[in-house]
């Protein structure tokens, strides 16, 4: 992961000498290179990149922001993940405190006032050609290194499309899917090939909360002209999890205005999000039916062979180490949450065997996965619990999902709802939606219920604990 400007290694010297130091460095190194892996580069660009490591002392880190709006939305978003990354890597550390340093506001400006300047000329920081703009694009991004499965098919299919065609086929393109399954690959994908093929397009790419920032910072400086400039007058413009933007009211305004430009000039919008544009919680109605004008693309969760094909790529692109055929097939099998774990896994495998020196076999890599083995082994869906469930209690699983109110459906329905809450992480909203569009009460009073029958009725407890023992086993 390559950290921009080499923020990551910005400490305050004046607070820190000789060795202690370079092992701050080190931690702080690697604190921030976490954080990209979990939130992205944009997010760390836009916030984590502006803080300096100031000291660890007494078990406290201290961070230096430098200004209070960076300083309070690093503290309600990101501080306790930050907490949990530093504490996993230096010893004796229990609290992180995020102070503000305003000797540090004027080289934040400058660099604000910096990237506003190019922003304007067309030569931003993270232009990476003459006819793109927005955030960095990765390289590794392209069509070819991305695998396609059934899973995805729609989605590639649709990119590519858009990549290669000169005709708008449809318009929004929105890609939709969850966590780290291809969709920012994909429009990374896009970019890159229109910038190989039709280079005198233009292109733009950004995350939403990127956008939202941008607009902000439009209002602040009353530069909304410049703001409308850029993202109104392209070929292409991509935004990337526009779920971001959701209860944002004046970002949604914009974007809603921006939208409606750029499909009035016949320019290309591609759009992702975690989930559906019906399924979206908190954004507008008008904005809601605009996302759903043209394709919308769903990534369904990875199968066996797909995970197979992105591991045999990405050990065949390496050639430092050889990854065993039985390897590659037991991470399949064992790491389903995503690919971003799944790619993870193989890169903490082949680390280790370059960094020992050791040929990678079967128990090294039990022994170096172990962590994500166990997270992955409890992960249970809905829909295996919905099934599970309805077979247990001998009823189909239409009945299950129904309006019946009869005893023996209802009473399985409030089980499979109590056993989503305690297997999965899904929120009491999703498995509501899952179980035919129940409001998140009824999965509260589901919940509750067979709490109170489990205490009152032993035989319960027994069909709850073999359910539990079934699905999770
Ligand atoms: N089909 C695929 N082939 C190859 N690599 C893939 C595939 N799907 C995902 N990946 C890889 O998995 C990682 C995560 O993908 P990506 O960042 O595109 O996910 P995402 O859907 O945008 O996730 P998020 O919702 O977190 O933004 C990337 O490194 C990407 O290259």
């Amino acid at each position: 992961m390559s950290l921009s400007a080499g923020n990551a290694q910005q400490t305050s010297s004046q607070d820190l000498s000789g060795k202690d130091q370079e092992v701050h460095m080190a931690i702080w190194g690697s604190v921030c290179d976490k954080f990209c892996r979990e939130f992205g580069q944009n997010a760390y660009d836009t916030w984590v990149s502006h803080l300096i490591f100031s000291s660890f002392e007494g078990g406290v880190v201290s961070l230096a922001a430098p200004t209070r709006f960076v300083r309070d939305y690093i503290q309600s978003h990101y501080a306790t993940r930050l907490n949990d990354f530093f504490k996993a890597d230096l010893v004796g550390m229990h609290e992180l405190v995020i102070r503000l340093d305003s000797s540090l506001q004027s080289k934040h400006r400058e660099e604000q006032a910096e990237s506003k300047a190019d922003a304007q000329s067309g030569d931003s920081a993270v232009v990476t050609s003459a006819n793109f703009e927005g955030s960095a694009l990765d390289q590794r991004y392209t069509f070819d290194s991305f695998v396609v499965g059934k899973s995805n098919e729609l989605a590639y299919a649709a990119a590519k499309r858009i990549a290669e065609s000169d005709e708008i086929a449809f318009n929004p393109l929105f890609i939709h899917g969850g966590v780290g399954l291809g969709k920012t690959h994909l429009m990374h994908a896009i970019a890159h090939e229109i910038r190989r093929k039709a280079p005198q397009k233009k292109v733009v790419y950004v995350s939403a909360e990127k956008f939202m920032l941008e607009f902000i910072a439009a209002l602040r400086f009353k530069d909304t002209h410049a703001f409308k400039q850029k993202f109104r007058n392209v070929d292409i413009l991509m935004v990337d999890d526009v779920q971001f933007i959701a209860n944002k009211d004046s970002t949604q305004e914009e974007f809603f205005h921006t939208f409606n430009a750029l499909v009035d000039n016949r320019c290309q919008l591609i759009i992702t999000a975690d989930r559906s544009p019906t399924e979206l919680e908190g954004i507008e109605e008008r904005i809601v039916s605009r996302l759903g004008w043209g394709l919308v693309a769903d990534i369904h969760p990875t199968d066996y062979e797909l995970r197979l094909g992105i591991l045999q790529s990405k050990a065949e692109a390496n050639d430092k180490v050889i990854v065993p055929q039985d390897v590659l097939e037991f991470l399949a099998k064992r790491i389903t949450s995503n690919v971003r774990h799944l790619e993870g896994a193989l890169t903490r495998v082949m680390a280790f065997a370059e960094l020992v020196g050791r040929p990678i076999t079967m128990e090294m890599t039990r022994n170096v996965l172990q962590d994500l083995i166990r997270a992955n082994d409890r992960k249970v869906t809905i829909d295996e619990i919905q099934r599970t469930v309805a077979d247990y209690f001998s009823i189909r699983l239409s009945e299950l999902l129904s309006d019946r109110r009869a005893r023996n459906i209802a009473r399985p329905r409030q089980f499979a709802m109590y056993l989503c809450k305690q297997l999965t992480n899904r929120s009491l909203p999703e498995i509501g939606r899952k179980f035919g569009g129940r409001d998140h009460t009824t999965v509260m009073h589901a919940v509750r219920k067979v709490e109170e029958l489990k205490e009152q009725d032993s035989q319960i407890e027994d069909d709850i604990g073999r359910l539990m023992r079934q699905l999770e086993g």
